[in-house]
C-alpha cells in the first residue's frame, strides 16, 4: 500500500480530445522526467478524460514552481485541471471516532510504521474509551460528548479543531453521528468514512444485522467520501468476506472487522496517492 518516496505525482482530467496523453508525456520527457507509472481513462458517455502519472525527475535541480507555470499553459489547451504532488507528502489528518477501536487501531498502526504517509494531528471522539490508544502513539485526543441538545455545539468543537490543526484529510473511522449538511459541504472531497457494508445496501445503523436477517453469503465494507446523503457518498474502496447460515450478527461483525480495516487503509492510500476522481457523483479510481 505504499509508495516509492522519491516519485511526483501528476493528476489531470480533461475533457476528451485527441493528444491527452501525448500533453503529459511528451511534458515529462521535455522536463527529462522518467515515468514510472502512468494510467489513463476515457469516459466515452460523458467525454471525460483522466490521467495520472508517477514520475522521477532525471536531473540534479527540480524546480516545482516552474514545472507547474510551465504545465499549466499545456493544459490551459486542453482545459485540463491537474494536481502536482511532491514525493514524500504526508497530509495533515484528523480522525474522528466513537467506541469501536479497531480501524483507529490499525490505522494508527500504519501510521506508526510508515505505511501510511499520515500527519495525524487529533483524535476526536463523541466517547472517552479510545482515548489511552492515541496517548499511547503520542496524539492528542479530543473527547466531546454529544447529546441531542448539544450535537450542534459539539460539531463546531470539531470544525475548531479541523481548522486549528490545518487538517486537510478527515477520517471517519467508525464515527457514528450523523455530520451536518453544513460539515459536509466544509468536507467536500477530503473526509472519508468507511460503512461497514457493501453499499448501497444495509444503509444506516446495524448494517451486520440487516444483513443477518437477509441470509447473505458475503458481508463487506465500503469506504466512501461524505456527502449529505448518508452512505451515498462517491465509493472511494470496497471489500467483501464469504459468510454463511452458520454466522449469527456477533459472527459477522466480528468477521466483518477485518475487511473495514483493509478497505479504510485501501481507501485513505489511494486518496493520498490522488488515485481517485470525482465524476457524475462517482469516482474514477486507479488503483494498485
Ligand atoms: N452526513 C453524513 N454523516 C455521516 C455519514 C455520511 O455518509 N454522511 N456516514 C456515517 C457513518 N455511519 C455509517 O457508516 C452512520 C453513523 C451514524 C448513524 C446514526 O444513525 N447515528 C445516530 C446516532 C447513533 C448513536 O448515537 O449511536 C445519529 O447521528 O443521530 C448512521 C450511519 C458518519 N456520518
Amino acid at each position: 500500500m505504499s509508495r516509492m518516496s522519491d516519485t511526483w505525482i501528476l493528476a489531470a482530467q480533461c475533457p476528451s480530445r485527441l493528444g491527452t496523453v501525448d500533453v503529459v508525456t511528451r511534458f515529462l520527457k521535455e522536463q527529462q522526467c522518467y515515468i514510472t507509472e502512468l494510467n489513463s481513462f476515457d469516459d466515452r458517455h460523458g467525454g471525460r478524460f483522466f490521467i495520472r502519472a508517477e514520475f522521477r525527475p532525471e536531473r540534479d535541480v527540480f524546480h516545482e514552481e516552474s514545472f507547474h507555470a510551465d504545465f499549466a499553459a499545456r493544459a490551459s489547451e486542453f482545459d485540463m485541471q491537474f494536481e502536482l504532488t511532491p514525493p514524500g507528502k504526508r497530509t495533515g489528518t484528523v480522525i474522528l471516532v466513537s467506541k469501536a477501536d479497531h480501524c483507529l487501531n490499525d490505522l494508527l498502526y500504519r501510521y506508526r510504521t510508515g505505511q501510511l504517509p499520515l500527519d495525524i494531528r487529533a483524535v476526536i471522539s463523541n466517547h472517552p474509551d479510545l482515548e489511552p490508544l492515541a496517548t499511547w502513539h503520542g496524539l492528542p485526543y479530543h473527547y466531546l460528548p454529544i447529546s441531542p441538545e448539544t450535537k450542534l455545539e459539539q460539531e463546531a468543537q470539531v470544525r475548531k479543531i479541523i481548522a486549528d490543526t490545518d487538517a486537510e484529510l478527515v477520517v471517519l473511522a467508525r464515527y457514528m453521528q450523523v455530520l451536518s449538511p453544513d460539515m459536509c459541504e466544509l468536507l467536500a472531497g477530503r473526509a472519508i468514512n468507511i460503512h461497514h457494508s457493501l453499499l448501497p445496501g444495509f444503509k444506516g445503523a446495524k448494517p451486520y444485522h440487516q444483513a443477518y436477517e437477509k441470509g447473505v453469503k458475503l458481508v463487506g465494507a465500503t469506504a466512501h467520501y461524505i456527502n449529505n446523503d448518508l452512505d451515498e457518498g462517491p465509493i472511494i474502496a470496497q471489500g467483501v468476506e464469504p459468510v454463511d447460515h452458520t454466522h449469527y450478527p456477533e459472527d459477522l461483525v466480528a468477521k466483518g472487522r477485518d475487511i473495514e480495516c483493509l478497505t479504510l487503509a485501501r481507501a485513505i492510500s489511494y486518496h493520498l496517492e490522488r488515485r481517485v476522481f470525482f465524476y457524475s457523483g462517482r469516482t474514477v479510481v486507479f488503483g494498485n
